[in-house]
Parts: structure tokens; sequence; C-alpha cells
């Protein structure tokens, strides 16, 4: 008898979803296996954050989706009541947003907002939190662990910022964890150094990643499958190798042509 294949971690069936009842994104399915990490590619205003802010449950109160449904852990999220969705989020959803600054409080500590944060799901002390994120800190080139703990939000540049949030996603250990452009207030050397820490949080604790980014190139050398979303279609859609070494949609063509120095085409 044939083993049955275990169900996805999250599985997007046929969906559309509008902002003040225009759809943006159509008829889109994919799905994540436990560990799986997946780049979703596509130029501006192709929909990339919108699906994402779909499955955390974070549209806006103008956004919607209008049709299908998003399963996580075989269970459709749409029919969640907003109290179990927001339960979701941290423990098992991570999300690290473009600009993640803004999202956390201005007026406490880093250090004192990460020991909240994981407190609020586990039984540990302050240092055990520091620890953990001094040692993250260190895989992405963060000097001086205790100065960025003891740190207001606003005392950060925006390359520091951008770590800050990763790591702090990375602490609370989720299931899945979603990206908006982790890397793009980064240098060349420091992007290679986040990418790294995030394939090591896959590898070690099997956290399934999707990543967002307009950067192919980056999308090659980090992910398993490539999503290729134009106009809020997606026109591309399978392993990374098949993608990018014979890709079928001439958007997808375009996009690879425009990273020569990487794929020498
Ligand atoms: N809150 C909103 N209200 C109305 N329309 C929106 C809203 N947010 C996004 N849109 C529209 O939805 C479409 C998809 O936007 P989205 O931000 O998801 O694209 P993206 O691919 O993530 O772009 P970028 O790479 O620039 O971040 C765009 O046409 C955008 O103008």
């Amino acid at each position: 008898m044939s083993s049955v294949p275990p169900i996805p971690l999250l599985e997007i069936k046929n969906v559309e979803i509008c902002y003040s009842g225009t759809p943006v994104i159509s008829e889109l399915s994919l799905s994540v296996r436990k560990g799986e990490i997946l780049s979703i590619v596509g130029e501006s205003g192709s929909g990339k954050s919108t699906l994402i802010n779909a499955v955390m449950g974070l549209l806006g109160s103008d956004g919607h989706v209008s049709k299908g449904k998003i399963f996580f852990k075989g269970k459709n999220l749409l029919s969640l009541s907003p109290e179990a969705r927001r339960r979701t989020r941290g423990p098992e959803m991570g999300m690290v947003f473009q600009n993640h600054a803004s999202s956390l409080c201005p007026i406490r500590t880093i250090g004192a907002q990460y020991y909240e944060a994981v407190r609020a799901h586990r039984k540990i002390n302050r240092n055990e939190v520091e620890d953990m994120a001094a040692a993250i800190f260190e895989g992405m080139n963060l000097k001086d662990a205790s100065r960025i703990l003891a740190s207001y939000p606003f005392e950060l540049s925006g390359g520091m910022s951008q770590r800050v949030g990763i790591a702090m996603a990375m602490l609370l250990e989720p299931d899945l964890l979603l990206t908006d452009e982790p890397t793009s207030a980064l240098d060349v050397i420091v992007k290679a150094m986040v990418s790294n820490e995030l394939k090591t949080l896959r590898n070690e604790k099997e956290t399934s990643i999707v990543m967002v980014t307009h950067d192919i190139g980056l999308a090659a050398i980090f992910s398993d499958n490539i999503a290729v979303l134009n106009k809020g279609r997606l026109v591309e859609y399978g392993a990374t190798s098949s993608i990018i070494n014979d890709p079928q949609d001439d958007y997808t063509r375009e996009l690879i042509r425009a990273v020569p120095r990487i794929f020498k085409r």
C-alpha cells in the first residue's frame, strides 16, 4: 500500500483577494510543506504583500479574501474567529514586515519587547531570552547584543531594525515564517548572512519560510520553490532549479534576464 503524503503546512486554494471590492489577486493556489522555503517574486504591485497579509489575517478593513480557502495545518483560516486567528500569530505563524520598526513599541527597549513576546507563549526568564537573541544577532552580524537589547527602536538604523525584526520572529520559533522583503535594507554581505540565518532556522527547527522579494537572484539561492506573480496571477510556480533553468513564462524570463550577473544567460 502506498503511503499517504503528509498534508501541507500551508495550502492556498483558488484564492481571490479584493480591496474595496476590486480583485487584486485571482485564482491563486499554492502550498508549502513543513521545512520548505518558498519565494514569491514579482514586480511592484503584483500582489506579493497582499498574499502574505491575507495568510496572516492582516489585510486591513478594505481587504477581503472573496473566494477560496487558506488552510494552515489542515484548518481553513478563513473560518476561524478573529480571536482564534490572533492566537495563531506569533507562536504558529510569524511575520517579518518590510518596515519592522513601525511594528515595535517606540517607548520600550528591544530586550523588554523580546522578553514579553517570548514569555507570552512559554515559561522562560529574561536572561535566557537575551542569550537566544544574542546568538541570533551574531549569525546576522549584529555586534554588541547587550547595547542593542538596551536600545529603543528609534536608536537603530534601518538595516539594524530589519535584523532586530527578523530575530524577534525567529525567537518565537514559529512553524511558518512569512517575510516581506526581509533583506531590502541590507548590504550584500549582511543580506547573505541573514539568508543563511534563516536557512539555519529552517534546517534546525524545520520552520517553513515564505519570502516575498523583488529579487529573483536571492530567491534562486535561497528557496526550494519559487512562485512568480504578475498582476495578481500566478504565472509560474515550481522547483527553483526548473524555474531558473527552464522558465516557461515570458515574464519570468524577463525577471531572470534582469539579473545577468548571477545567471549569465
Ligand atoms: N490597502 C489597500 N487598499 C487598496 N489597494 C491596495 C491596498 N494595498 C495594496 N493595494 C493594491 O493591491 C495591489 C497589490 O499590492 P501589493 O502591495 O500586494 O503588491 P506587491 O507586489 O507587494 O508590491 P511591492 O513589491 O511594491 O510591495 C496593488 O495594485 C496595490 O495598489
